[in-house]
């Protein structure tokens, strides 16, 4: 961790298989509930200036560490959630950026219309668009380290993706790809690449942190209703999988 934050990290938040135990695609049963799945380092600032451009911008920079593993023939991943609406009624994005390792992003809309994969590696920017919801899994053989930007104005929501035992699809290790039953009739998947959106000051090679205390636009993660054209074509640019 030490080549991607400097300093000490303060005590992680820990996801163990207990907390995770209905979001698989078969209950964990032959692991000790208490065994720590993934590490989130939450609220992190390297100077007090960025803490108070942080808190002064609504903003929260974390980074999460997935280790590698297969819990009953599923890559690890994490519980995933949806974010509620702002003021203006859109949903709060999010921004992520793979550290080390990679990552499937597993996207679904609300209405079950819609889930895209983006497949990310180190240095890739990725961003979740408002309205849907989201799952990190790691698919390597590596420990997946993230991190991400996200607004300070609101808690995830998990009731739904926990009623539904997960997202609505599942990836195995032998299988690939397996819908998940709980949603009906398989919903299609489309793939987008993880693109540079310079208008959000989003372009691979220049990390997030490096985002914080400038004047480029974060503003997007609480006002994401001023850049839904930039976002659209972030969406538009989906292939089918
Ligand atoms: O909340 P979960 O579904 O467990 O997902 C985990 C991630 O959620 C959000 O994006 C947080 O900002 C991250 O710090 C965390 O790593």
């Amino acid at each position: 961790m030490k080549q991607f934050w400097p300093g000490s990290l303060p005590a992680p938040s820990v996801r163990t298989v207990e907390d995770m135990e209905n979001v698989f695609a078969s209950r964990p049963s032959n692991r000790d509930p208490d065994t720590p799945l993934y590490y989130m380092y939450r609220d992190l600032y390297q100077t007090h200036g960025d803490h108070t451009w942080l808190e002064r911008h609504h903003l929260r920079y974390d980074i999460t560490r997935i280790p590698a593993g297969v819990i009953n023939g599923e890559y690890t991943k994490t519980k995933g959630h949806y974010h509620p609406s702002n003021s203006a009624g859109v949903p709060y994005p999010e921004v992520y950026e793979v550290l080390s390792g990679s990552a499937y992003y597993l996207l679904q809309k609300r209405d079950h219309t819609d889930v895209i994969l983006v497949p990310a590696h180190a240095g890739d920017l990725v961003l979740i668009p408002p309205g849907y919801g989201h799952v990190t899994i790691n698919p390597g053989r590596e420990e997946l380290i993230m991190a991400n930007l996200v607004s300070t104005d609101f808690s995830s929501e998990y009731g739904e993706i926990n009623e539904m035992h997960g997202a609505a699809y599942y990836y195995m290790k032998k299988e690939g790809w397996v819908p998940n039953p709980h949603y009906g009739d398989r919903i299609p998947m489309h793939v987008i690449l993880p693109l540079p959106l310079p208008e959000l000051g989003l372009v691979p090679g220049r990390g997030l942190y490096g985002m914080v205390g400038t004047t480029d636009t974060l503003d997007v993660m609480n006002r994401p209703e001023e850049y839904m054209d930039i976002i659209g074509r972030f969406c538009a640019d989906k292939k089918r999988f």
